[in-house]
């Protein structure tokens, strides 16, 4: 397989451990930020050598394409998504997006969803850090679904994002409620903590139509996401505890191990 990643933090790399297991990959390209490409070579090239036969370190997605990747997987950021996912589905290669709040920006949406469509690739939403999108997104075909959603998270996790702001972080003793609002606000103020806002309003109701809360909680046993769903064909509430991973304490663990499932599912015999 020739793997193509936007972006080489906590998710990248913990993906490639795990994809290493499997045996190497072919091909490696990475896409970083520039100044950050000797970072990534010295990585490659150290704990992470046994993940692709070869590979590459690129600053843009000419650069990546020209690695002729199989599959791309975006794990980088809202912005990272906007300047070099249409370019990669325009040329015909699959993108699994991560970063799916940046979906919340309705031009980009409409700029992706044109770009695959141009290049006859698909644009590959994974669950992320939350569950039964089957459910609700199969809802979603039936229409009448409401769903409100509510974040929270140990209060370090909200360092560096508005609740900052807004909480003395450090000093909390009991959750709090910083934010209530739309799908589309949340994903949009909160694009490193509130992707999940985005994926269930694309599976469900719409970024308009679903409710969001985000919460800092001192006693929260990891990153919580929980949603209840009405709709005239099924109704159900979900709670997710998830451990953080261990790079980023914003970021689940269980995320990595979704865009893993994305990828075993394309390669394999059977996909679940
Ligand atoms: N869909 C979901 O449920 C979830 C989505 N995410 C999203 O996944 C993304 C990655 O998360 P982590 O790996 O934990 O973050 P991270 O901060 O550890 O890694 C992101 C990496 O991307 C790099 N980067 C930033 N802008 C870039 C650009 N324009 N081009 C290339 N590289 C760039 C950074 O230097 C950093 O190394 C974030 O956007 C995060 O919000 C995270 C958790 C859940
Ligand atoms: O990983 C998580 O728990 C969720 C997250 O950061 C997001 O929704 O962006």
């Amino acid at each position: 397989m020739r793997l193509g990643l936007i972006g080489f933090g906590n998710i990248a790399t913990a993906l490639l451990d795990l994809l290493a297991r499997g045996g190497p990959l072919d091909h490696l390209a990475v896409l970083v930020l520039p100044g950050m490409e000797a970072d990534a070579r010295r990585r490659l090239e150290g704990d992470l050598a046994g993940a692709a036969r070869s590979h590459a370190v690129v600053t843009d997605a000419a650069a990546l394409l020209a690695e002729r990747p199989g599959l791309v997987v975006e794990c980088a950021g809202h912005a990272a998504a906007q300047a070099h996912v249409p370019a990669v589905l325009r040329a015909g290669v699959d993108v699994i997006l991560v970063s799916i709040g940046a979906l919340a920006d309705p031009a980009l949406e409409a700029a992706l969803r044109a770009a695959a469509a141009e290049g006859g690739a698909r644009l590959v939403l994974p669950a992320g850090a939350v569950g039964a999108i089957d459910l609700l997104s199969a809802l979603g075909a039936g229409g009448g679904v409401k769903v409100r959603y509510r974040g929270a998270k140990p209060p370090a996790a909200w360092a560096g994002t508005p609740a900052a702001g807004m909480l003395d972080l450090g000093a909390l003793t009991e959750a709090r409620v910083f934010f209530t609002g739309t799908a589309r606000e949340a994903a949009t103020a909160y694009p490193r903590n509130a992707n999940v806002a985005a994926t269930l309003a694309l599976a469900g109701a719409g970024f308009e139509e679903t409710q969001v809360e985000l919460v800092a909680d001192p006693a929260a046993p990891g990153n919580v996401h929980e949603y209840t769903v009405a709709s005239p064909l099924a109704n159900y509430t979900i709670r997710i505890e998830n451990r953080p991973s261990e790079g980023n304490a914003k970021t689940s663990a269980t995320t990595i191990y979704s865009v893993l499932r994305e990828i075993r599912n394309r390669l394999g015999p059977v996909a679940i």
